[in-house]
């Protein structure tokens, strides 16, 4: 699939971010194609979510440029056209679920209809009416999915969405995100289990703060002569400290 013909959703350019003692971005740059699934891949500590919190504008940066739907990361007018999920739910336990997205929906001045349409996205009608804090740790996660997806924004941020889901659960929620594709959504989705990557159209590989790759997985598997997208990391790890 060509990346060079279609629109940018994010643009980052040398950019540079310290966390306490570390150097975690160092002039990192980089291009997130729009209207498309891209996986931000890599282990634990590779700087996924610094990126991530970059992007949506909740990071304090020391260096470079991030610019987002054509804006400064963070400027007021994307709090509307950009959703971010966190790793952590961030979802009030004491509210029924409907009680959430009705809360969220008037604080992002989303249409009050908006809340039946997520809740049928994301699956969860028949717990409308189950306060959060009773819910599976997945079912929570949906939830704020769910909250992000209110007033349908062009850019959906998604920290390791499908972190302690079933498989079948997993499955439905890549779906998801192909059809949010297939309607013009751009998504970024962070994970550190490599075999989501067929189900992204472009991947990001990071690790150790740098990007190791920016291809499709075929490009990927073509490039290494891997059968999978980890060898193929593993392999391009090894040419790189070469
Ligand atoms: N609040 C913080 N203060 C200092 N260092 C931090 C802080 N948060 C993260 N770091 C460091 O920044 C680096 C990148 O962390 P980050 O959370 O971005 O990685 P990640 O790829 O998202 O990892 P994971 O998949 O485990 O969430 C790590 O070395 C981490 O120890």
């Amino acid at each position: 699939m060509g990346n060079e013909e279609l629109a940018t959703a994010v643009d980052v350019a040398g950019l540079t971010v310290r966390r306490g003692p570390h150097t975690v971005l160092d002039g990192l740059d980089l291009r997130i194609p729009a209207g498309r699934v891209v996986g931000l891949l890599g282990p634990s500590g590779a700087g996924k979510t610094t990126l991530l919190r970059a992007i949506v504008g909740v990071q304090q940066v020391h260096g470079g440029r991030v610019t987002v739907l054509g804006r400064p990361a963070g400027a007021p007018e994307l709090r509307r056209r950009v959703g971010y999920v966190t790793q952590a739910p961030s979802i009030y336990t004491d509210l029924t679920v409907t009680e959430n997205l009705r809360y969220f929906a008037t604080v992002l001045r989303a249409p009050s209809d908006d809340v039946d349409r997520v809740l049928d996205q994301v699956d969860l009608g028949r717990y409308a009416r189950t306060r959060a804090g009773d819910l599976s740790g997945g079912e929570r996660s949906r939830v704020s999915l769910a909250a992000a997806l209110l007033g349908a924004p062009e850019l959906l941020v998604l920290d390791e969405p499908t972190v302690g889901l079933d498989p079948v659960l997993r499955r439905d929620l890549w779906d998801l995100f192909g059809r949010l594709r297939d309607d013009g959504t751009s998504l970024l989705v962070s994970s550190h289990v490599m075999d989501e990557a067929s189900r992204c159209d472009r991947l990001l590989l990071m690790r150790d703060g740098a990007l190791v790759a920016d291809a499709t997985e075929a490009e990927l598997l073509a490039r290494t002569g891997a059968d999978d997208v980890e060898h193929a990391f593993l392999a391009l790890v090894e040419e790189g400290v070469r």
